[in-house]
C-alpha cells in the first residue's frame, strides 16, 4: 500500500527518491559509459539504441502534439463531395491569390461563369470556360473562419482508365467544428448553384455509383402527353414521397414502381427527367445489360442507393431480348420455366453462353426480382422502367408491388401536336416577342459558330423564334389539323419543327407535304422489309 510523505511517495520500503536514484537515465548512461570493464563496441551499441529510442519518442510526442492542433478533412475524387469542394474553392476570395494553379475546363456541372477566370465573358456559349484548381503536391495556404488552412491536392493511384486523386484540407484548430462548418459550406454553395440541375448517376465496373452528368431541369409544361397522364404521374409521385408514415403503419415497403411503355420517342424518358427535377431527386440509371454485371453486383448497386431517389431501368425489354426465354447459366442448356433468365446484350435464343465470359452481363430474372424486393432495396425509392415492348416483359417483373402503375405512351394525337407546336414557338415563361424581330433568350439547341465566322449562305439559325401566344395558338391549330391521329411520334414531330426553328409559318405550310413524304417512305421501307423476309 502506498501513502504520501511530503512529495516523496512511499512504495512499501522504497521511496520515489530511491527509484530516481536507481533508474535515473542520465546517471545510468554515465555509469555505463564510464564502466571500465565493458567493451567499447557494446557501449556504442547501447548509445545508438538510446539515441534511436529517444528519437522515436520525440516523433511520437511531436505527432500527437501536431494532431491535437491540426484538423484535416480529405475529399476523394470518386465522391461527389470532391466536386463541392472544388466549386467552393474556385469561388473563395483567398483562392484568387493562389500562385501555383492548374488550368481546367471542368465546370463541375455548374454555371461555368461562376468560377471562370475573368475575361471570358464574350466567349460563345459553345466554348468551354477555363478556371483554376490547386496544382498537385503544392500546399496552398489560406484563411478560413479565422483558421490557418493548408490545401493539398494529391495523386493517390492510377489504373488503366483513370487517375485517382484527393484533396486534403488541414486547419490549425483545436476543435473539429471548423471542419464541419467547411464541409457543410461547400455542400450548401454547390447545391444552391446546382438547384436547377438533375444529377444522373450510372454504375461503374466496380459496381459503385458514379455521377455521369447533371442536366438542366426540364419544365414539366414542355412535355405534352395524353390528357391526364402527366397529372397522374406527378400527383402519384408527390403523394408517394409524402406517405412514408402511411406505408410504415401498414407494414408495406415504402417504394413505388412505374412502368412507362409504348412508342419510341413518345416522351417516356423526358417525363422521368422532368419528374426528377420537380421532386428534387437524383436519377440512378441501372443498365442491366452492362458488361460484367451479375446478380451480386446488381444487389450491391441497389443496396447502395440513397434513401430518396429515382432508379431508372431504361429499355428493360432490351435486357430480355428474345422474349422470355428462360435459360440457366450453364453453357447452352435450355431449362424449364421458373429458372433464371440470362439477361445480356447479346442474349439471343438458342445461343450458347460461356459462363466464364466476364465481358457480358449475367443478371438473371430472379436476381433482378430479388434485388428489387430484397432487404437491401432502399426505402423511399421510386423505380421507373421504360420499354417499347410491353409484351416481352415477364409478368413477375411487372406485377403490382414491383411496377405499380403501367402507363401506355402512344403516338401523338392532334391535341399533342398542337401543344408541341405551341411549346416550341411560345415556350412557357418566355417573353411574348414578335417573330423575326426579336428572338427568345433560350440557349440555342445546338452549339454553332458565330454567324460572322460563316459565309452568308451557311448561316445557321441559332435561335428559336418566339411567337405571341395568340398567334402561336392559331398556327398550332392549323398544324395539328394536318397531323394524322396516332401516326407520328412526338419526337418525329419535334424533329420536323426543328427544321423550321425560325419559320413557324413555313412549318404550317409545308406540314401536309411532310406527312405525305413520311408515309411514302414508310410504305417503301415496309416493302423492303417484306421482300427481304421473302428471300
Ligand atoms: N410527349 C412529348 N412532349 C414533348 N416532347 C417530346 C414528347 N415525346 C418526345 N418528345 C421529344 O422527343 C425526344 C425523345 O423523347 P424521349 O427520349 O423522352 O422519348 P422516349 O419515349 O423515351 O423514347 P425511347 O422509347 O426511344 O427511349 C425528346 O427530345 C423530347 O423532347
Amino acid at each position: 500500500m502506498s501513502h504520501f510523505v511530503g512529495t516523496n511517495h512511499t512504495f512499501g520500503n522504497t521511496t520515489t527518491q530511491d527509484l530516481l536514484d536507481r533508474y535515473n537515465p542520465v546517471g545510468w548512461i554515465f555509469t555505463v559509459m564510464t564502466n571500465a570493464i565493458m567493451p567499447e563496441w557494446l557501449k556504442l551499441v547501447i548509445m545508438g539504441a538510446v539515441i534511436e529510442i529517444s528519437r522515436r519518442a520525440f516523433d511520437m510526442l511531436w505527432g500527437s502534439l501536431v494532431d491535437s492542433i491540426w484538423v484535416t478533412v480529405t475529399f476523394d475524387d470518386e465522391d461527389w463531395a470532391y466536386t463541392w469542394f472544388h466549386y467552393w474553392l474556385a469561388r473563395h476570395p483567398s483562392w484568387r491569390k493562389a500562385r501555383s494553379v492548374e488550368a481546367t475546363t471542368n465546370s463541375y456541372d455548374i454555371n461555368p461563369e461562376d468560377i471562370a477566370i475573368p475575361g471570358q465573358e464574350d466567349d460563345l456559349p459553345s466554348m468551354r470556360k477555363v478556371s483554376y484548381k490547386p496544382s498537385r503536391y503544392t500546399s496552398h495556404r489560406m484563411w478560413y473562419g479565422g483558421c490557418y488552412t493548408v490545401v493539398t491536392r494529391s495523386h493517390i493511384a492510377s489504373n488503366y482508365y483513370r487517375v485517382k486523386e484527393s484533396v486534403s484540407i488541414s486547419m490549425l484548430s483545436l476543435s473539429r467544428n471548423i471542419l464541419d462548418e467547411l464541409v457543410l459550406e461547400t455542400k450548401k454553395a454547390y447545391l444552391q448553384a446546382e438547384g436547377k440541375l438533375v444529377n444522373v448517376y450510372g454504375s461503374n465496373p466496380t459496381n459503385c455509383w458514379r455521377r455521369l452528368n447533371s442536366m438542366p431541369k426540364r419544365p414539366i409544361e414542355s412535355i405534352i402527353l395524353d390528357a391526364g397522364v402527366k397529372e397522374l404521374l406527378i400527383n402519384d409521385t408527390r403523394n408517394f414521397l409524402a406517405s412514408k408514415e402511411w406505408y410504415r403503419r401498414r407494414g408495406i415497403p415504402f417504394r413505388r414502381g412505374y412502368l412507362l411503355h409504348g412508342a419510341p420517342g413518345s416522351g417516356k424518358s423526358s417525363i422521368i427527367h422532368s419528374i426528377a427535377g420537380d421532386l428534387g431527386l437524383d436519377v440512378y440509371v441501372l443498365t442491366l445489360s452492362r458488361t460484367g454485371l451479375d446478380d451480386t453486383g446488381l444487389n450491391e448497386l441497389l443496396s447502395d442507393l440513397p434513401e430518396r431517389c429515382i432508379t431508372l431501368l431504361e429499355d428493360v425489354d432490351v435486357a430480355f431480348k428474345g422474349g422470355m426465354a428462360r435459360r440457366s447459366l450453364s453453357k447452352g442448356s435450355l431449362v424449364k420455366a421458373g429458372d433464371d433468365v440470362l439477361i445480356g446484350e447479346d442474349d439471343k435464343p438458342n445461343q450458347s453462353h460461356n459462363t466464364d465470359d466476364k465481358t457480358e452481363s449475367r443478371v438473371t430474372l430472379s436476381g433482378l426480382l430479388n434485388a428489387l424486393d430484397g432487404i437491401g432495396a432502399q426505402e423511399g425509392r421510386i423505380l421507373f422502367a421504360t420499354t417499347n415492348d410491353y409484351a416481352a416483359l415477364d409478368p413477375a417483373l411487372i406485377r403490382p408491388g414491383r411496377m405499380d402503375l403501367h402507363i401506355n405512351f402512344k403516338l401523338a394525337n392532334k391535341e399533342q401536336a398542337k401543344g408541341l407546336f405551341e411549346a416550341f414557338y411560345s415556350p412557357p415563361g418566355g417573353p411574348d416577342d414578335t417573330l423575326d424581330e426579336k428572338y427568345s433568350d433560350d440557349e440555342p439547341p445546338f452549339p454553332t459558330l458565330a454567324a460572322r465566322d460563316l459565309p452568308e449562305q451557311q448561316i445557321i439559325p441559332t435561335r428559336i423564334a418566339t411567337l405571341p401566344r395568340a398567334q402561336s395558338a392559331d398556327l398550332a391549330a392549323h398544324f395539328a389539323e394536318a397531323i394524322p391521329e396516332r401516326e407520328f411520334s412526338m419526337a418525329s414531330l419535334q424533329g420536323y419543327l426543328m427544321l423550321y426553328k425560325l419559320q413557324p409559318h413555313d412549318a404550317v405550310e409545308n406540314v401536309v407535304g411532310w406527312v405525305e413524304k413520311e408515309r411514302a417512305e414508310r410504305v417503301q421501307a415496309g416493302k423492303q422489309v417484306s421482300s427481304l423476309s421473302l428471300i
